[in-house]
């Protein structure tokens, strides 16, 4: 039987770490804001809102709501964003993916200054991460890999996707190696596919990336000794398609009629074979809110560091 991944554990420690540093802040006068802007209804929007609402709370960061009708126009939007931009109460803008289908999300997402970009989907923030600019925050955790990263002191950087952000935390939290290993993602989506390969390209993995085109999924699952699944589609993955001491990563959500929540793997089967694995819930998604609230106070506390030559200490 495989261990368990437990992201629950892991959320709850990254949201203490950031409690104390909102808490420094605050000392010095300074307030952290998040702001979370929703357009239209969306259940798993609408959940993923409340949800960073209340780990807000529970942080000390202040939350700015925006929830806008879904008949609004882009431009309307636009002016949201705008005004959020040169708040300077706010640190960071998460806005609910997706958007409603005649609002091309991309014009929105590119217009978030990439300074308060923590959910790092805006243009700069995924080239930054393309070209190996913004991965150095992946080493932080990664006391081998300090003294190679901490070469660079960084003026200004990028956040990371926080959903393979917290991906890669978690896998390092339970000491798997990822160097030299085989990362298998199932998923290309610019949240999360995509980013999570660069990254695990970052940590040196050797990475495939499969979808919905690619033809026997099998045969490329049985290699991984990391095998990721972001899908949204449930029970995709059985424990036929993966070989013993696998470390299984589900990061698909599916709402199941009666409201359950399951991820994409065949939780029974494929934990009989594997060696970790994360549950759904209690794995990926709580870690990916942490993420999100430590990528804020971190934007805090570069507002503070670079925007003056002198620093107040508490
Ligand atoms: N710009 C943007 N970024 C996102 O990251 C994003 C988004 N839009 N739109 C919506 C989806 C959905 N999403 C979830 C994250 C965590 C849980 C989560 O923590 N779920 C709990 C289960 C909660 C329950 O049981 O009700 C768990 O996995 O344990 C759920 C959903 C992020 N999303």
């Amino acid at each position: 039987m495989a261990d368990i991944l437990d992201g629950r554990k892991l959320a709850d420690e990254i949201k203490s770490e950031v409690k104390k540093e909102v808490e420094t802040l605050n000392k010095i006068g300074i307030d952290v804001g998040l702001s979370l802007l929703l357009v239209g209804e969306n259940a798993a929007s609408a959940q993923y809102f409340q949800a960073t609402l209340s780990a807000c709370r529970k942080t000390g960061i202040t939350a700015y709501e925006f929830k806008l009708p879904a008949t609004i126009t882009v431009n309307e939007i636009l002016n949201v964003v705008n005004k959020i931009n040169i708040d300077e109460r706010i640190n960071g803008l998460l806005i609910l993916m997706p958007l409603p289908r005649h609002i091309n999300s991309r014009r929105i997402i590119n217009h978030i200054v990439p300074e308060k970009d923590i959910d790092g989907l805006g243009a700069i923030s995924v080239g930054r991460l393309a070209a190996d600019e913004s991965t150095f925050q992946l080493f932080k955790k990664d006391k081998r890999d300090v003294d190679q990263q901490s070469r660079f002191i960084p003026s200004i950087w990028s956040f990371l996707p926080c959903t393979p952000f917290g991906v890669i935390r978690l896998l390092e939290h339970h000491n798997v190696k990822i160097k030299g290993k085989h990362a298998v993602i199932i998923g290309k989506s610019l949240a999360v596919g995509k980013p999570l390969s660069t990254m695990f390209l970052a940590k040196e993995a050797t990475v495939t990336v499969c979808h919905k085109e690619t033809a026997d999924l099998g045969r490329i699952t049985r290699q991984a000794d990391i095998l990721c699944s972001a899908t949204g589609r449930a029970g995709l993955i059985t424990g036929r398609m993966i070989k013993k001491g696998t470390v299984v990563v589900d990061i698909g959500i599916n709402v199941l009629k009666g409201g359950t929540i399951t991820g994409d793997i065949d939780f029974n089967s494929v934990s009989k074979k594997a060696s970790l694995i994360t549950p759904v819930p209690g794995g990926v998604g709580p870690v990916t809110i942490s993420m999100l609230l430590e990528n804020t106070v971190r934007s805090a506390q570069r507002n503070e560091l670079f925007k003056s030559p002198l620093l107040v200490m508490g």
